[in-house]
């Protein structure tokens, strides 16, 4: 049995009066690769923001690798990509391997500086994501796809067991996008790391995904993805709230 590294229990959240996540109980295991989908303003990033715990629940409770959130100490478990991370302009005076670098600053202190070791494992993780070869580029000058590889190799700088991201495909054309779920799911397959991510590719990332938890305030399905591919699209589409029809994707390369 997998042990859980998250569990939320009966969490409801409100925005002042307006109630964005209405009793939800999820659990998701180590090594699991999850897709968060459901349509705009539906809680995805609250939902993110409460596992992050940067909010806090108005009711129900939040467990961490076991420990609940509130004495959750253990912050370098988790790694986080947020929506906006690739959009640094060309003159932003940052190499690439400066910015996973950054990556250490938890576990090195502020004012430690970097060691060989450190520049080591920079290039380690820039390797696991396909950037090696970037690293003293300016940061500014990769395609946003490749800003947010570099992102994710800062995340996985101080080796979290859990990555979370939160559409980390915005502005990434569509042959990029299969390929930087292939390194995800390389990531998830090769190295253990679980994901959770968010998303509005309903189709592509359930292809990778390990398991799906379909959101609209409250939780309309969580379960593992060949379950989620069962459903019917006129299922999906009721508590969607629009028409929604899943097309079938061929991955490259997607490691077995
Ligand atoms: N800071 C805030 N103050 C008040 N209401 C908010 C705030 N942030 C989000 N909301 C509301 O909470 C609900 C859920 O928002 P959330 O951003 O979690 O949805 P989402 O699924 O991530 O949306 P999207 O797919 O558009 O990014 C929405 O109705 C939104 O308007």
């Amino acid at each position: 049995m997998t042990n859980n590294i998250i569990q939320l229990d009966d969490v409801s959240f409100s925005y002042e009066q307006s109630l964005a996540l209405d009793h939800i109980s999820l659990q998701i295991g180590e090594g699991e690769f999850w897709a968060l989908i459901g349509p705009n303003g539906s809680g995805k990033s609250t939902l993110l923001n409460i596992i992050l715990g940067i909010l806090k629940p108005s009711s129900g409770s939040v467990k961490l690798f076991g420990d609940d959130m509130r004495s959750f100490k253990q912050r370098e478990r988790i790694g986080y990509v947020s929506q906006k991370s690739n959009s640094f302009n060309s003159g932003f005076p940052a190499t690439v391997l400066e910015v996973v670098r950054s990556g250490l600053t938890r576990k090195v202190g502020l004012f430690r500086g970097f060691t060989k070791k450190d520049e080591q494992r920079a290039m380690e993780v820039l390797r696991i994501v396909g950037m090696e070869r970037f690293a003293k580029q300016n940061i500014g000058e990769l395609s946003g796809g490749q800003q947010q590889r570099v992102f994710i190799a800062r995340a996985l700088a101080g080796k979290p067991d859990l990555l979370i991201m939160d559409e980390p495909t915005v502005g990434i054309d569509q042959q990029n996008v299969a390929s930087f779920y292939t390194m995800l799911n390389h990531l998830n397959r090769e190295h253990g790391i679980a994901i959770v991510l968010v998303t509005h590719e309903i189709d592509l990332v359930t292809e990778l995904a390990t398991h799906v938890a379909c959101l609209n305030r409250t939780i309309h399905f969580h379960g593992v993805q060949s379950d989620y591919k069962k459903m019917d699209d006129d299922d999906i589409s009721k508590w969607y709230g629009h028409p929604v029809r899943r097309v079938h994707h061929q991955m490259p390369e997607v490691q077995q």
